[in-house]
This record gives structure tokens, sequence and C-alpha cells, in this order.
């Protein structure tokens, strides 16, 4: 029984599992917090019982609540910002603490170290780096206060060595959270965009769309989803060939970028078929912009074919409206316009205005 406890303890709220590297920093934190508790109740415990430094002790138990708060408003209240400052601001404080305990004793020094290992992946590279620099300052601030009060041996080598060894391992740590960040920020890129065109991949439509359709269902508010086909693009391959197939679809990718706003979600949702994602959109307002994307379209001169038209199915999504059944109907509609004769839009049955 108590074991398993200790396993639900061990286990990061799921609540933070949607997004991968928040649920790392979750769990990251959930170690850290748990593993401070352990040492800094047995740093307690042997303080009373072995040294019978009762105002060490004391001290430590301060710190085992600061961080039992920080593990309970995370845990309750999945509060992870303000709980790793609370953690890293008192183990910051209780190493401090410990320089001036023993009145500059070089044995407190060796866990200052420790500082940077912990207080980098808590909070990532830039809060930590303020953090840090601010840890190193009050640790000199403090030497400095100790060389004209304490009786230090070889005060200027123990500086140096100090300012050295936090210089270097916060330096190290830093380096390597940097170049962690770096290769992420790379991977997640790459997951996020299809190679051929650079813009979004099916994976971030889908995530956009599940973000809109519960944005819809939060602020009563409606989006709109433009599907996007070209027409005869087998005939440009067998034609001319799958590069120029590729220059084509690059092209189209880019025209339709210039012509959308940031905000919108343009991807490519496979093959010649691309999506847009249009927040906050009217179904009126989706219609004009399938209107005005044809007609770009239309006239633009494509490298090597020349002349390319697409055909558009468009759709409105309300709240309430069903998921699936509103991709099916604006799939429908484009099919429509597929079968109605190409170079044109098509509204979904819901939204059947004008075609
Ligand atoms: N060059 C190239 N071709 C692709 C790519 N992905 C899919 N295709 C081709 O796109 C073509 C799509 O053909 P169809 O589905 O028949 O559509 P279509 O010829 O555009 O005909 P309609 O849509 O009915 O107008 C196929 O020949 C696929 O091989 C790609 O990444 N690059």
């Amino acid at each position: 029984m108590p074991l398993q406890s200790l396993k639900r303890l061990l286990e990061t709220p799921q609540r933070f599992a949607r997004d991968p590297l928040l649920f790392r920093r979750a769990q990251l934190l959930n170690f850290i917090l748990l593993t401070l508790t352990a040492l800094m109740s047995v740093a307690a415990l042997f303080n009373i019982v072995i040294i019978g430094d009762s105002r060490l002790a004391l001290i430590e138990l301060a710190m085992v609540v600061a961080i039992l708060l920080a593990l309970w408003r995370f845990r309750r209240h999945a509060n992870l910002h303000g709980s790793a400052w609370l953690a890293s601001s008192s183990a910051g404080a209780m190493l401090l603490y410990l320089i001036v305990h023993t009145e500059g004793d070089t044995n407190p020094y060796v866990l200052l170290l420790l500082y940077p290992l912990f207080v980098y992946p808590l909070h990532g590279l830039r809060a930590a780096t303020i953090a840090y620099l601010l840890f190193v300052a009050a640790v000199l601030a403090i030497f400095v206060y100790g060389w004209a009060h304490w009786s230090i041996s070889c005060p200027a080598q123990t500086l140096f060595n100090i300012t050295t060894a936090l210089l270097i391992g916060g330096g190290i740590i830093y380096y390597y959270e940097h170049t962690r960040e770096e290769a992420l920020n790379r991977v997640r890129t790459l997951s996020m965009t299809d190679p051929l065109t650079g813009i979004w991949n099916r994976t971030m439509f889908d995530e956009m769309l599940a973000r809109e359709i519960a944005k819809t269902g939060r602020h009563q508010r409606c989006f709109s989803l433009i599907l996007l086909d070209l027409d005869h693009f087998k005939q440009i391959n067998d034609t001319l060939g799958h590069d120029v197939g590729d220059a084509v679809l690059r092209e189209f990718a880019r025209l339709l970028a210039t012509r959308t706003r940031a905000s919108d979600g343009l991807s490519r949702w496979g093959g010649e078929e691309f999506a847009l994602i249009l927040p906050d959109t009217s179904c009126q307002q989706a219609e004009q912009l399938a209107r005005d994307l044809l007609e770009t379209i239309r006239e633009h001169r494509f490298p090597t074919v020349g002349r390319v038209t697409a055909s558009l199915g468009v759709g409105t999504f309300r709240p309430g409206s069903d998921r699936d059944a509103f991709f099916r109907a604006i799939d429908q509609a484009l099919y429509r316009a597929k079968r109605q004769g190409r170079d044109r839009h098509a509204m979904s049955d819901d939204d059947r205005t004008a075609d």
C-alpha cells in the first residue's frame, strides 16, 4: 500500500500529457521536488541526531515545508511556473544559508554546483540564467562579506576556485540546455511542416482544427474551413514529370500563403489537396475569400505549366457541430465543385447560399 502511494506520487499528473515539452518539465519538477523533500528531511534528521545542530535542522525543515507547498501547488493546481520558482529560490536560499552558517567553510561550496543542475531543466534557458546569475552574485557577495568577518584560509584562492567552478559548471549546463532546446525546436519544426512546400502538415492541421473546435465551444464563435484541390494535377505529372508537379505544389502553397493571414492555418492536407482553417470567419467571409483565391490561382502563371486551376469546398463550423460530419460535408462540397466542371467553389450543405 505505501509502495503504491509512493508510485502514485512519482507519477506526473496526466493533465500535462498533451504537450510533450510541458510534460517533460512537469516530470522533472515532480522528481526534483520529491528528491529535495527526501534529502532535506534526512539532512534535518542528521543535524538533530548526529550533529546536534538544531538551528540548521530547523532551517532545513522550513525548506521541506516550502518544497511541500510547491509540490502541493504543482499537483493540486497544475502550477508549474510558480512551483518551480518556489523550489529553486528555497533551495538557493538554503545553499546560501549553509555558507553563512559554516562561516565560509569550503564544504558547502561543493553543493553549489548542484544548483545549475536543477535550475536549468526546471526553468528553461532564459529564466534559469537569470536565477543562476542572481545566485552567483549572492554567493560572491556573501564571500566578500565573509572575507572581512570570518577567518577564511587562503581567501583569494578560495574566491578564484568558487568563481571558476560556478562559471564553468553553469556555463556547461547552459550550453547543454541551449543545444538541447535548439535540437528540440528543429525536431518540432520538422514534425510540423510539410517537407515539399514548407507549410503545415496534416498533424498541425489536425491540431489546429481541434483547437478551433474547442474554442467555438468555449467562446460561442465560429470558424470556416476551405479545402483546395488542384485540377487535373495527374496530367501535369504524367506529361511534364514529377519534378514539375512538385514545383507546381510549392508555387501553389506559396501563392496561397501570400493571399491568407498569418493567423489562418494553411496546411497540405495530402497529395495535391490543401486545407485552410479560417478562425473567426463567417460563412459569407469564407465564400468571398474562396472566390478571391480562385481568381488569384486562375490569373497566376506557374513556371513551366502556365495556367493551373483548383476546386474548393467551403464550410463553417458552428458551436455544437460535429467534427466528422463537418469535414465530410466540405469534402462532398469539394467533389461537387469538381463534378460541376472544376475551377470553382462549392459550399457545404449547411452553408449553401451560393455555389
Ligand atoms: N509531383 C507530385 N505529385 C503528387 C504528390 N502527391 C500526390 N501527387 C499526385 O497527384 C495526382 C492526383 O491525381 P488525381 O487524384 O487523379 O487528381 P487530379 O488529376 O488532380 O484530378 P482532379 O482532382 O479530379 O481534378 C496523382 O497523380 C498523384 O501521384 C507530390 O507530392 N508530388
